[in-house]
């Protein structure tokens, strides 16, 4: 299978560290779609993914599958044995609900931020830019930082007593957050504690190879 994608970005670092999760970078080639050039706004790259964003994964049929969260559902569904979307109805309700609950209340309010408040992509790419709007959804992305230093004061992952794929997207968030040097506060010692541990993990720490692009 093949992942379209930007080696350093914060949403597909979500895709890149589900396959390593599965074991699965054997059978994954990635390819560089170049975000600064605006490939992924393209005719041929629409054509795979009419959202124009990255990743998009492509199988071996010509089946195109866009969005992280459908992403990592069908790799961590590829062996029967799921480990980072849950294994009981409960499970995979909670996990759910704290993997779209980390792109509302952080990851996207960060790329809101990013697209808006920032040069972002580039004028070539940011056709539209409400600078206001995009410094309200920074202060949005600050209070869900708030809300998951609370919920990691409780338990020791994102969605309860295990690893899985709503840490992941909130890795995504603070990837991107420290990309644009947003700091998650001071006073959030638990999210600060828990991300520094997740950034020993393999899968976050190996996810872009030497020969990838750096930017
Ligand atoms: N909802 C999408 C969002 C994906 C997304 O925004 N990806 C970024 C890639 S990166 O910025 O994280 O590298 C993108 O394509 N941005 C380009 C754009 O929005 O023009 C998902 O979950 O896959």
């Amino acid at each position: 299978m093949k992942i379209h994608d930007w080696a350093t970005g914060p949403y597909p670092a979500r895709v890149r560290i589900a396959i390593a999760e599965k074991n699965l970078r054997p059978r994954v080639t990635f390819v560089s779609v170049n975000l600064r050039k605006g490939e992924h706004k393209k005719p041929e790259f629409l054509a795979k993914n009419y959202s124009g964003t990255l990743p998009v994964l492509e199988l071996e049929d010509g089946t195109f599958i866009g969005e992280c969260t459908a992403i990592t559902e069908y790799l961590d569904a590829l062996d029967g044995a799921p480990v980072l979307t849950g294994r009981t109805p409960r499970e995979k309700g909670v996990i759910h609900m704290m993997n779209k609950r980390a792109e509302l209340e952080l990851l996207d309010a960060i790329s809101v931020y990013f697209h808006h408040a920032t040069p972002g992509l580039g004028p070539e790419v940011e056709i539209y830019q409400n600078a206001e709007w995009g410094l309200r959804q920074r202060d949005k992305a600050v209070r869900g930082m708030h809300y998951f230093d609370g919920i990691l004061k409780q338990q020791p992952f994102v969605a309860g007593e295990a690893f899985s794929m709503a840490d992941i997207a909130v890795i995504g968030g603070l990837i991107f957050a420290d990309l644009l040097k947003l700091p998650v506060p001071a006073e959030c010692e638990a999210l600060r504690a828990w991300y520094a541990r997740m950034q020993e993990r393999p899968s976050v720490k190996n996810r872009v190879t030497m020969s990838e692009p750096a930017d």
